[in-house]
């Protein structure tokens, strides 16, 4: 038996001249949880679709516990859960009404009741699709996932649009669903939620993986120093000051600090790295020069860092 919960090869999808997914492979293992991270258009939804049985591959192979999807869709959908993005309820249906028939598919059903209370959702019971909240879709479509006590669920998009109380109960019921040994692959936009949940990062740009691994592995040990500036400082004059192989990267920095408008963040692989010798040259230059580094910190990459450096900072029209 396959020790992954989805394996991925050589995946491609196209439609008509958009070539969605370009030759992706990916691992995601059993009782753990996988984020797909992506800039809108990456092709995750394709991707995660075509793993569902949803949408046939043009090319590649794609086995979900052990099975081929497009072939043993009946043998898959009591073991599997989805959660699409477009939430996957009728229109008219009632949340417990739903539940209920969900929960009837499968031997051992969750009880709705439980489900309703644990996503709160015990006061739309009665309500349709249609005149639910977003956020009472979202946690409905989540609800119906589960229902079944899946081996694997997959998650597209689970807390988008959420407020911060759902998105909780969101990220519980997943920490549980772990915990329990269920294979969990989901796709967020939220790097904080993927650091928080996921076991497995695998990023995915133009349809190809960019970048897999835990978050550890990801962000590694490299530390940065970042300070907040003025817009133009002689960052050449900066880097002579500096040991070889470092580099000073300059973004535009959030309202508000009053610093400045710039964060400057250097990064080095001399050897010794950002020690202390490094930080007081730093401020050397900055004295001599007449410059406050504002919030001058010395920390290490967060997975946002990680996900803008592989996927730029440009806005996707996809
Ligand atoms: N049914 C379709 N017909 C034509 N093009 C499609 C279809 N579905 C997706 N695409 C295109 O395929 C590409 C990948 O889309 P996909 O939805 O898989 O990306 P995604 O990473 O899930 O994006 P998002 O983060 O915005 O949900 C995009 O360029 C999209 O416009």
């Amino acid at each position: 038996m396959s020790t992954a919960a989805v394996e991925v090869t050589d995946l491609v999808k196209r439609y008509g001249d958009t070539t969605a997914v370009a030759g992706l492979s990916f691992t995601a293992p059993r009782g753990a949880v996988t984020a797909l991270l992506g800039p809108n258009g990456a092709g995750k939804t394709s991707t995660i679709e075509i793993c569902e049985g949803f949408r046939r591959a043009d090319s590649g192979r794609v086995r979900v516990l052990g099975l081929d999807p497009a072939a043993d869709g009946a043998r898959l959908r009591p073991r599997v859960g989805v959660m699409p993005q477009s939430g996957g309820v009728p229109t008219g249906a009632r949340a417990g009404e739903w539940l209920r028939l969900m929960g009837s598919f499968h031997a051992h059903p969750v009880p709705a009741s439980l489900l309703l209370e644990r996503l709160g959702l015990v006061s739309a019971a009665s309500t349709p699709f249609r005149r639910m909240s977003g956020g009472q879709q979202q946690r409905l479509s989540l609800a119906a996932a589960v229902i079944g006590r899946p081996e694997l669920v997959f998650l597209d998009e689970p807390t988008a649009g959420l407020d911060p109380q759902a998105r909780r109960a969101t990220w519980d019921l997943v920490a549980e669903l772990r915990e329990s040994g269920v294979g969990v692959v989901l796709t967020t936009h939220h790097m904080e939620e993927a650091e928080r949940l996921a076991d497995r990062v695998v990023i995915i740009d133009h349809g190809r993986v960019v970048a897999d691994g835990s978050t550890d592995e990801l962000t590694d040990t490299r530390q940065e120093l970042r300070f907040e500036s003025a817009a133009g400082l002689d960052t050449a004059s900066l880097l002579a000051a500096l040991p070889a192989a470092t580099r000073v990267d300059v973004h535009p920095c959030g309202p508000g600090t009053g610093a400045g408008d710039r964060t400057y963040v250097i990064e080095t692989d001399a050897p010794g790295g950002l020690g202390p010798e490094f930080l007081a040259t730093v401020t050397t230059w900055c004295a001599a020069n007449g410059v406050l580094p504002a919030g001058l910190s010395v920390h290490r990459r967060t997975l946002e860092d990680v996900f803008l450096e592989l996927t730029g900072r440009d806005i996707r029209e996809s």
